[in-house]
């Protein structure tokens, strides 16, 4: 098979790289990228297990005009736990590594070239439960191999930090090898289905009602004025759970939503969230309020009347508003000028309907993406108003740790273009256990038993997109 990647070319760009690391001293990351025919991005998520188990993420937008999948890493990025700085801490390392790296021609579309993808935990400071090992502060991939499909086009990236002393002549075969054996393996993978039986284990559900009571209580009484308390559900299954499978299901089922898959080790932290954090697209930047949520209705009339009611529910209205508010105030620090409407519409996924108001800003001169991504996260859709005190507040009361749930996913590329979703929707898959998670924004007049058939409906995605059926 003759490889999409020109042979000559890599050869080439590896072997500056290597001449550089020699006279620098220090590894230089070698990036070359070619436009290519169409391929499929779930197909090659799944493929690339054989060659790179536990190095696979996967992601896309709800237009799916912009889906990555990266396999295999070429360089890692992490920050332990209880790091403050992570954000910044992330962000040097990852210009350090740009500053040193030859990009190879056609690296001209965003989401192309070299690309980091992964996410940040939800709080720094709580304490990690062990079957969260492995998603630390922060942590970000650069794929060995990525794969970028948007609306103009396919295009293939291949990245290696080269050393002085490597032999470039059989890391280039290498690298050709694995690739094409990759696109071999892609044409002619049959996505399969197999049927999964799996018993859920709901604990503390009165525990958690009680926990959201003495919110509401304090919330009237003045101590903050939103908080979003969420809760676990453990999942056990009889056979392993398959990101690959899981992810086509999500695809199908979700389409309205961000989709996201990181593998770390024998773990997957996976799912379907219907909500932006941030996106940078040049010199603009992107966020949502999404917040206040009600079920979808059986029928077109009951749906459109159910969305009526969120829309005049002055309990949601408010909850919404605290958000607006914030993501406001915290993308006016770094934008000359940004537009937001006056009243929220609803955003419609297939479980639930949530109220829905953009935001867009101009980017002041120097505002980074991971800049806003600290700015915003987390937004009081996820944590709470004043948002230091919710996240406080949070770390006590939650008996759950909730490691990289509700919390920033996403991807930056070398022009610091990218975008973040918040981790919601969403399960960590571990072998043939999956923990799912659903929160709910608290304020003073919440209802703890609506609150929590709340999260009912927000585990359906993740509960149906496992397969198969309760034992
Ligand atoms: C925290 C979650 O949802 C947030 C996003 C949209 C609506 C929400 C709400 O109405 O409470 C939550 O703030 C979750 O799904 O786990």
């Amino acid at each position: 098979m003759v490889s999409v990647i020109k042979q000559q070319e890599l050869h080439e760009l590896l072997y500056q790289g290597a001449r550089q690391a020699d006279e620098r001293g220090q590894a230089i990351l070698v990036s070359q990228v070619r436009k290519v025919a169409p391929i499929d991005p779930l197909s090659f998520f799944s493929v690339g297990k054989k060659h790179f188990p536990g190095e696979r993420t996967y992601w896309t937008e709800p237009t799916r005009e912009t889906t990555l999948v990266g396999i295999g890493s070429a360089y890692k990025f992490s920050v332990d736990q209880e790091d403050e700085h992570r954000f910044d801490t992330i962000e040097k390392q990852w210009n350090a590594l740009l500053e040193n790296s030859i990009v190879g021609p056609s690296a001209i579309s965003s989401g192309t070239g070299p690309v980091i993808v992964g996410g940040f935990s939800f709080d720094p400071f709580k304490a990690n439960v062990s079957h969260w090992e492995g998603f630390s502060a922060a942590s970000f991939l650069l794929p060995a191999f990525l794969l970028t499909v948007k609306e103009e086009g396919t295009w293939l990236t291949v990245n290696h930090v080269t050393t002085r002393d490597m032999d470039v002549k059989q890391t280039a075969e290498n690298m050709l090898n694995l690739f094409d054996s990759l696109i071999e393996d892609c044409a002619s993978y049959n996505p399969s289905q197999e049927e999964q039986t799996y018993s859920i284990m709901e604990s503390d559900t009165e525990a958690w009602k009680k926990t959201v009571k003495e919110a509401a209580r304090d919330i009237r009484n003045g101590k903050m004025e939103k908080i979003v308390l969420a809760r676990e559900v453990e999942v056990d299954s009889k056979r392993k759970f398959n990101p690959g499978e899981i992810l086509q299901r999500l695809n199908s089922q979700q389409p309205d939503s961000f989709l996201f898959a990181i593998e770390r080790e024998n773990k997957c932290f996976i799912g379907a969230s219907p909500e932006r954090l941030v996106k940078k697209e040049e010199d603009k930047f992107f966020s949502t309020c999404l917040a206040g949520s009600i079920k979808r209705g059986k029928t077109a009339e009951e749906d459109e009347l159910l969305g009526e009611e969120l829309l005049n529910d002055e309990k949601n209205l408010h909850e919404h508003q605290l958000v607006v508010k914030m993501i406001r105030d915290a993308m006016e620090t770094g934008c000359d000028f940004i537009q937001v409407p006056e009243e929220p519409v609803l955003y419609k996924v297939r479980d639930i309907q949530h109220l829905y108001t953009p935001v867009v800003g101009k980017a002041k001169y120097g505002t980074t993406l991971i800049s806003m991504v600290e700015r915003l996260h987390p937004t009081p859709a996820l944590g709470g108003y004043p948002k230091d005190r919710a996240i406080s507040e949070i770390r006590e009361r939650e008996i759950m740790d909730r490691g990289w749930y509700a919390a920033p996913i996403g991807w930056i590329d070398s022009r610091g273009d990218g975008e973040f979703a918040v981790g919601i929707r969403s399960g960590l898959l571990d072998g043939k256990k999956a923990f799912l998670f659903a929160g709910c924004g608290i304020v003073g007049d919440s209802d703890p038993e609506s609150e929590y058939q709340e999260t009912r409906i927000k585990l359906r995605p993740m509960l149906s997109a496992l397969g198969g059926k309760e034992s």
